[in-house]
């Protein structure tokens, strides 16, 4: 595992660009297989190395779906949640479909069995066989035709299974031309990621209805060209707070995004930051931290290390509300921000599911972080230190590369100086 020493003491006022939105891009890339937009052309004019692994891993799952049925097609899902429980659904409703899904230990070990029996309920009476391993691989033979139009998931775990399974709706609809529904059990956590499904299938022609508890693919009219696909908000968080920082500006900041990451703009003003957009999608960050801030894991889930990065830098302690689902992240990152916020020499304390992150009264020159393979570990730790002027050394710098491949570069921009 290796080392970066990560230095804040030049930063300079730069303009950062952050990648593609990952969630966005999963949700096209599955509705242009689905209605002839393929390939996506936004897509394809990003340079692959700037390109998420998350979007490369669902990628290349469509291009196996798109092969005519035969062999055995294995597709390594690696860290990808969303890629992973997207095209396990995707494989179980293109009919003959037989595909071998692997990933890395900690995917293996977050929770699936709702997905699994949701899809196996639903389409085990027409043929499906959907076998787990210990855990991997899952293998998926899919049937050649499906029964009662409707699945049904609870909803607390992780908003992707129905995320999944309403993009199976679609798949279903245009083969079929008749109604396919998700019925959500129970409450449903990150909602807005769901509302994103729901937007992007009418961005591509869905007809989508929808009740608090049900969601129905009910149409289809073919639109011409594929949407274009927006920066990340994910992303935008640690940007936007290193420009505030230096007095830079980032780009992509595009307000018409769904992405409930976009949440950041109001969830920063109470601590005293004010987001400045300005022209041609790029926005700068003004205000003096004056207070600390509140957020909800139900909310904007990948913002709540961000938010945590930041309330370390505020007078005030900042509070997080429902975070248990943190803990079924790539890593569990309800331990991951407890980590960074004591390593930074602040305090945390946990009753039920709320976490008040208190700041420390003297910053430290210097502090340490494993990221455990966690992307937004990693990056939220080097944001602290380009807000804090202290020095990082992190392990395990690599895991960006999931969400945020050209992160280390725009740190550079901004004056950060690494070295191994
Ligand atoms: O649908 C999506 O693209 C996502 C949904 C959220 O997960 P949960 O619904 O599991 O909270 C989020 O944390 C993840 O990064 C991406
Ligand atoms: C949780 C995340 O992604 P996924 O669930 O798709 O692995 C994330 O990117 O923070």
């Amino acid at each position: 595992m290796s080392q970066l020493h990560v230095d804040p003491s030049h930063l300079a006022a730069a303009r950062l660009t952050p990648p593609l939105s990952k969630s966005d891009a999963q949700r096209a890339l599955v509705l242009a297989h689905l209605t002839g937009h393929w390939p996506l052309a936004t897509l394809q004019a990003e340079p692959e190395s700037d390109r998420a692994a998350d979007v490369r891993v669902l990628t290349r799952g469509v291009e196996a779906l798109r092969l005519p049925p035969g062999p055995v097609r294995d597709v390594d899902c690696a860290d990808g949640g969303a890629p992973f429980r997207i095209l396990v659904t995707q494989a179980a409703v293109t009919p003959g479909a037989r595909v071998r899904l692997t990933g890395t230990p900690r995917l293996g070990e977050r929770p699936h069995g709702p997905l699994f029996d949701s899809l196996r309920e639903t389409l085990g009476p027409s043929g499906l066989v959907l076998t787990e391993g210990k855990p991997w691989p899952v293998e998926i033979h899919a049937p050649t035709t499906a029964g009662a139009p409707v699945f049904r998931v609870p909803g607390a775990q992780s908003s992707q299974y129905a995320s999944s399974l309403l993009l199976g709706c679609a798949a279903l609809y245009l083969r079929e031309k008749r109604p396919w529904s998700v019925e959500i059990q129970g409450p449903l956590t990150s909602a807005g990621y769901l509302e994103l499904t729901v937007t992007w299938l009418r961005r591509f022609g869905f007809t989508v209805e929808e009740t608090a508890s049900r969601f129905s693919v009910t149409g289809y009219q073919p639109s011409p060209s594929a949407p274009p696909i927006p920066g990340d908000w994910s992303s935008l968080g640690y940007l936007l707070l290193i420009a505030w920082r230096t007095g830079g500006s980032v780009e992509r900041a595009d307000p018409s995004s769904a992405h409930p990451d976009q949440a950041l703009l109001r969830l920063i003003q109470p601590a005293g930051l004010t987001p400045v957009p300005g022209p041609d999608l790029t926005m700068r960050v003004e205000g003096q931290a004056r207070d600390g801030l509140v957020a909800s894991g139900k909310e904007c889930p990948d913002l709540l290390p961000t938010l945590a990065a930041l309330a370390c830098v505020l007078p005030r302690p900042s509070t997080l509300t429902d975070v248990g689902i943190l803990r079924l992240k790539e890593s569990d990152r309800l331990e991951g921000i407890r980590k960074f916020v004591s390593a930074y020499g602040g305090t945390t304390t946990l009753e039920g599911e709320t976490l008040t992150v208190t700041p420390p009264k003297a910053p430290p020159a210097h502090f340490a972080m494993d990221s455990h393979g966690d992307h937004r570990l990693a990056m939220v730790s080097a944001t602290l230190a380009v807000l804090s002027g202290a020095r990082l050394t992190l392990t395990g710098p690599e895991c960006v590369e999931k969400s945020f491949p050209g992160f280390w570069r725009q740190l550079e921009k901004a004056g950060v100086r690494l070295s191994e």
